[in-house]
Order: structure tokens, then sequence, then C-alpha cells
């Protein structure tokens, strides 16, 4: 892979218990990530991947367990606070503005670091001028980047699939996270835009120094970007660890088996 340096702990889960009602959806569980690394949630349908996830970015807050930022505790984590810290996430059902502009879309990632108050931006005086030109030049940068020069103008919605993944990985990165979180982001795509989405995160990763947290399916994938790979089974951490030590643990084995018949 390439020259980055995996660093220390930058999230840090403790005890994890999530449930709804009597579905138990996270046991008691606990992983950390190290920074600049690539770390994927992996485990069969339901095993509860998508609710980690949620609970990183408080979407769901869970019943018990820390969530350790940079060495702070989040006691009650919101996707505000995430947000604010340093998180962004991808979605599964892209969540974009299916009408806006390609790059419209892209400023909305920029939403939380504006400064200027409504009425300068209304007045487009001053501040807010000057503000609105480093928010497209950030943006520029991210376009050229994940290559995308050509549909910059194109309304969202009329772009294919893969493309609208692009897009929203776009999104995501416009907010600078140091932290992202990619909700399956390579589900329904054909393989040539696996293979693009693949070298993306892995570019973003290494020239960006961004930690990737991700969630996907597709084992051939996970197994060739992640670092490390956490799975899970109904709700518990049954493995941990290298790729070629997940892939070699027999508890995995026998839940994906299980899975399969
Ligand atoms: N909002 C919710 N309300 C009730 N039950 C939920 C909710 N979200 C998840 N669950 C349940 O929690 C368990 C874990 O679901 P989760 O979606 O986290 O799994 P997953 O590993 O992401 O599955 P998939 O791969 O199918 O997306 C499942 O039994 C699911 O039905």
């Amino acid at each position: 892979m390439s020259g980055r340096k995996i660093g220390e702990v930058i999230l840090d889960l403790k005890n994890i218990s999530l449930s709804f009602g009597g579905v138990r959806a996270l046991q008691n569980i606990s992983f950390n990530v190290l920074e600049h690394e690539v770390r994927a949630i992996i485990g069969p349908n339901g095993a509860g991947k998508s609710s980690m996830l949620n609970v990183i970015n408080g979407v769901y807050r869970p019943q018990e367990g820390e969530i350790i930022l940079r060495g702070e505790h989040f006691a009650n984590m919101n996707s505000y606070k995430a947000a604010k810290a340093g998180l962004a996430r991808t979605f599964q059902n892209i969540a974009l503005f299916k009408g806006m502009s390609v790059l419209d879309n892209i400023m909305t990632g920029r939403n939380l670091k504006m400064q200027a108050n409504m009425l300068q931006q209304a007045i487009w005086w001053g501040p807010a001028q000057r503000e609105e030109l480093e928010h497209r030049a950030k943006v520029e940068e991210i376009i050229d980047f994940l290559e995308i020069q050509h549909i910059r103008k194109i309304p969202v919605g009329r772009l294919p699939y893969g493309l609208q993944k692009r897009v929203d990985l776009a999104r995501a990165l416009a907010m600078e996270p140091q932290i992202l979180l990619l909700d399956e982001p390579m589900a329904g795509m054909n393989v040539e835009e696996k293979q693009d989405m693949c070298r993306f995160i892995l570019d973003v990763n290494d020239q960006f120094g961004t930690t990737v947290v991700l969630i996907e399916h597709d084992m051939g994938v996970v197994m060739d970007i992640s670092d490390r790979v956490v799975v899970l089974d109904y709700g518990k951490k049954i493995g941990d660890g290298t790729p070629d030590e997940v892939r070699a643990n027999p508890d995995v084995i026998s839940a994906y088996l299980g899975a399969s018949h």
C-alpha cells in the first residue's frame, strides 16, 4: 500500500450496547480506529454494521458504552457534534439533492464551515464574498481530485448511479473531515465503478491523510483496501484484525458459511 503513516488511536469505541425494543443490535462492542488507517466493519445481513456506523456519528445513542474521539469522551454524541468534531459520512441510499447541480450539492458540504451571517450572505458583502470564493476554491479542488469536472453543472438526478456515489463522496470531502465514514460505498456498482471508487478511497486516505471507516458487503474489496477489519455477527464482535487474520478466523468463516446456507 502507500507510504502513509498509521498513527495513534483517533477513535475508541468501548463496550457499546444498543437495543431496539427486544432486538439487541449491538452487544458490548469494543474496537478502535487508528489515525490514517482504513478500517472496515463487515458481517452478514443484520449483523449490526449500520447500527454501529450510526452510533459513531450520533444518529443512534447507545444505551451503554463510550465514544472517545481524539481523547475526548462523547457521552451524548449527535450528528451536529460529530460533524463539528471532524466526522463526515456518505450514505447507502445517497442523500443528495437530485434537482441541484453537482457543484451546488458539493457546496452544501461547506455549510458547517461558513461563518458570514445571513444578511452578509444575502447582499454578498465583504466577508461573505471573500468566504464564498474560498469555499468555491476548496470545492473546485475536490472536483478535480475526484475527476468530475465534466459533470459539475449537471443535476445529480440525471447522473448514473456510480457517479452519484462519487458526488456523495465529494460532498463528504467538502467538510474536510478527519474521519470519513462510508456506508457501503460500492453497493450497486459495476466492476469498473467499484475499481474507480476503491482508487478514490485509497487516494483520499493517502493524499489527505483522512482516516476511513467503511461498511462494505463486497469481501474482495474490503480485504484489498483495509488495514484492519472488525467482524460483527448477530450484534456481537466475532473477529478483529488484519485481513489475513480475519480470513483465517474460524468464527468468521463459520458465520459467513452459515450466512450463505
Ligand atoms: N431503527 C431500527 N429499529 C428497529 N430495529 C432496528 C433498527 N435498525 C436496525 N435494527 C435491527 O438491528 C439489527 C442490526 O441491524 P443493522 O441494520 O445494524 O445490520 P447490518 O449489519 O447493517 O445489516 P445489513 O447488512 O442488512 O444492512 C437487525 O436485527 C435490525 O433489524
